[in-house]
């Protein structure tokens, strides 16, 4: 077991169909990661997809259904969340992936991202292996159990308008898009309280 919670339903198709197409049609640009800017050559060997400039309007929705699900996510994980980091509209094409990786909260690593207490991803489309140019085949998300219990997997269903949040130290991977578009949001809750960064501007730091 790795844990894990899917909140099905945050957004309904129509609202997932309209960011998909905002997504693919808005300008954007490689998707980051974070760390010292002299491993960036490395990166495309880490991290591929695309992550799109979406207009206000639809980051201030995607900011009130984050804050909503905040009480759910404090219960199911038992810590309390303050604020959480701005969205990524992120686009990954064929052959994109993100090698496996802790997005936060791990005790070695001394960035912004040890604030980083619950990471939480929505799916916009379908995974399925029925073409269509709605869906795509590869691309999943997989959840990784912690390195001192026995070697699980765990891949979580892609259901359209559906959250999934885990611990940010839980290591996870998106494996290659073999057909199609994949398109999700993705965010972080930071801890509550001031060592966390609650209070200070955090909806302006930016996540890579
Ligand atoms: O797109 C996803 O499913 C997850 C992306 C991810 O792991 C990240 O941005 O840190
Ligand atoms: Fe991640």
């Amino acid at each position: 077991m790795v844990d894990h919670l899917v909140i099905p339903e945050v957004l309904d198709k129509a609202a997932c169909d309209a960011l998909c197409g905002e997504i693919r049609a808005a300008a954007g640009h490689d998707a980051g990661l974070l760390g010292r800017s002299d491993q960036k050559p490395a990166w495309p060997r880490v991290r591929r997809t695309r992550r799109a400039e979406v207009s206000p309007a639809t980051e201030a929705l995607i900011e009130r259904l984050l804050a909503r699900q905040k009480p759910d996510l404090e219960r199911h994980f038992g810590v309390a969340l303050g604020a959480f980091e701005k969205s990524q509209f992120l686009h990954y094409r064929e052959g994109d992936f993100f090698v496996p990786h802790q997005d936060g909260n791990t005790p070695l690593i001394h960035d912004e991202s040890r604030f980083r207490k619950i990471s939480a991803v929505i799916f916009l489309n379908a995974q399925s292996d029925d073409p269509s140019p709605q869906n795509y085949a590869g691309g999943s998300l997989v959840l990784h159990g912690p390195y001192t219990g026995p070697d699980l997997r765990i891949a979580v269903p892609a259901l359209p308008g559906s959250l999934v949040a885990f611990r940010s130290e839980t290591t996870h991977e998106v494996t290659p898009v073999t057909r199609g578009e994949r398109f999700t949001i993705v965010s972080w809750y930071r801890g509550a309280g001031p060592v966390s960064g609650e209070g200070d501007a955090a909806s302006q730091f930016a996540s890579q």
